[in-house]
């Protein structure tokens, strides 16, 4: 964790209700709730998602390979928005209004993120420590330069990291001149990745230009037994 988070906010219970703010630099930002939702209740929905939801493990294309996307997954979309690709797939956009549940968990983060406005969801199932998501941004041009993704979490605790993604102008960090390098590698190191435990119930959101400057990945872990699901809330312009 880094020293913003801590110093955020001197109450740890204040934070975990109201959530945190991390200034990622250079217009791009996070915001972790840890309590957004009743722990009872994100037990319910767990329940209901785990159930009823259509989900699917698809084949998709990885640097030119096929391969089974390691995660089951589920696209809920209003009607008439632009189709959906990424990695050489295009999920079949089910309807809002065939799992209200969806709705009612929208109505919540519009509440708690007041003028920001979602149309589909991604959703995703690690069954296990096995299951991931490998390394990327979601910056497909349907979501526009700047998209806000609010992300919400039910069941396993699984580490969510995001990693600046390598300057292109000069070729990687800025020169610090005079630092031992041992220094200099940490110092890097601390600004440029940043990890969270994505709690049972918690909501993380991605705004600015965190699309375009970072990249993102829940990594394999060989400790997380159970089941993890989470909602990706975004708005297809
Ligand atoms: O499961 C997560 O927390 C992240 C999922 C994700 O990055 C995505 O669906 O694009
Ligand atoms: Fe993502």
């Amino acid at each position: 964790m880094s020293l913003q988070l801590k110093a955020a906010n001197p109450n740890p219970n204040e934070n975990a209700k109201k959530g945190q703010t991390i200034d990622l630099g250079n217009g791009s930002e996070v915001v972790y709730v840890q309590r957004f939702m009743a722990y009872d209740e994100a037990w319910r929905l767990f329940d209901y998602l785990d159930k009823q939801i259509p989900w699917t493990r698809p084949t998709i294309r990885v640097f030119g390979r096929s391969c089974v996307q390691p995660r089951d997954t589920c696209y809920i979309a209003s009607a008439g928005l632009p189709e959906l690709a990424y990695s050489g797939y295009q999920p079949h956009p089910y309807s809002w209004d065939d799992f209200s549940p969806l709705t009612e968990i929208l109505k919540l983060v519009q509440k708690v993120l007041p003028g920001s406005r979602f149309n589909s969801l991604l959703l995703n199932r690690y069954k296990g420590g096995n299951d991931y998501v490998g390394w990327h941004a979601d910056d497909e041009k349907l979501y526009g330069s700047t998209p806000e993704i609010a992300s919400v979490s039910f069941g396993c605790d699984r580490e969510f990291v995001l990693k600046k993604k390598p300057s292109k102008s000069s070729g990687g960090e800025k020169r610090s001149d005079g630092e031992p390098e041992s220094k200099r590698l940490k110092k890097s190191s601390d600004a440029n990745q940043h990890s969270f435990m994505l709690k049972h119930g918690s909501l993380l959101v991605m705004r600015g230009y965190t699309q375009r400057d970072w990249i993102h990945s829940v990594p394999k872990r060989a400790k997380a037994e159970t089941t993890r699901i989470n909602l990706t809330f975004r708005l297809v312009l």
